[in-house]
């Protein structure tokens, strides 16, 4: 089974570009999904979230407040790194699961959609790697206008991930999600097109 790497930075078009390539039937692991699962999954994670941040960071219903821990560790690199150290190996635990449910069912190719696969190293276990890459004023302006945030949450954010120029040296291909949706999916039949024709000397 090809498993092929998607990327990019906060807001570029992953969730946009899944839900395209879903539609065309190809099977979708999607990271932040899992990033919210295994909390539930392994309560451990939210235990040790407790007692690293605060109880805060928590409702009456023992939920996590997401959008408040993103703001408070996305400030502060060793914030980010603390948490990443938590939840990373339950997330990558369960993408290789996954990974391993999709070959055993007999799909050919499954897309794994993750905001650091670069940053966390997981690229290197992809045979083919896609970055969605928009140009950073239109990434300012549409996670502003999607999360209602400020220009500093937004770059608090940006700047917490790696440069998506820097990204570009790591991928097989770049789709460029700064102009219409109709260039994006041109864009992406022609790759997913290149990649099942090379699918034999993967
Ligand atoms: C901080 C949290 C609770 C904020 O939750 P929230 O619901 O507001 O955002 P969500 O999870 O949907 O993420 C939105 C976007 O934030 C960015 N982002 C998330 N985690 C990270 C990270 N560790 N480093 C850089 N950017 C990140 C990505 O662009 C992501 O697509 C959440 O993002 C989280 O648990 N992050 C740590 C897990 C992680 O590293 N996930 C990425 C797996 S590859
Ligand atoms: N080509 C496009 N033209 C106009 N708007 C777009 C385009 N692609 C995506 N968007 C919009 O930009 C916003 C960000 O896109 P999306 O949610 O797919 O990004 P993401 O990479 O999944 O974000 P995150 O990293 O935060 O999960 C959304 O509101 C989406 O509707």
């Amino acid at each position: 089974m090809l498993k092929i790497g998607l990327t990019g930075g906060v807001g570029s078009g992953k969730s946009t570009i899944s839900n395209i390539l879903k539609d065309k039937g190809i099977k979708i692991i999607d990271a932040d999904f899992i990033a919210r699962e295994v909390l539930n999954i392994y309560p451990k994670i939210k235990e040790k979230i407790k007692e690293t941040f605060g109880e805060e960071f928590f409702d009456n219903q023992g939920n996590l407040k997401r959008r408040e821990l993103g703001n408070f560790i996305f400030m502060h690199e060793e914030r980010r790194k603390a948490l990443e150290g938590i939840i990373m190996p339950y997330i990558k635990k369960e993408i290789d699961l996954r990974f391993k449910t999709y070959e055993e069912a007999g799909e050919d190719i499954c897309i794994l959609d993750a905001p650091t696969l670069i940053e966390q190293g997981i690229y290197k276990h992809m045979h083919k790697n896609i970055l969605i890459w928009v140009d950073r004023e239109t990434q300012i302006e549409r996670v502003m206008k999607r999360d209602n945030f400020t220009r500093k949450q937004v770059l608090d954010r940006t700047n917490s991930q790696m440069d998506l120029e820097e990204k570009k040296k790591y991928v097989d291909f770049v789709i460029d999600n700064s102009k219409d949706l109709i260039s994006t999916i041109n864009q992406i039949n022609y790759i997913i097109a290149m990649i099942k024709k090379d699918e034999g000397h993967l």
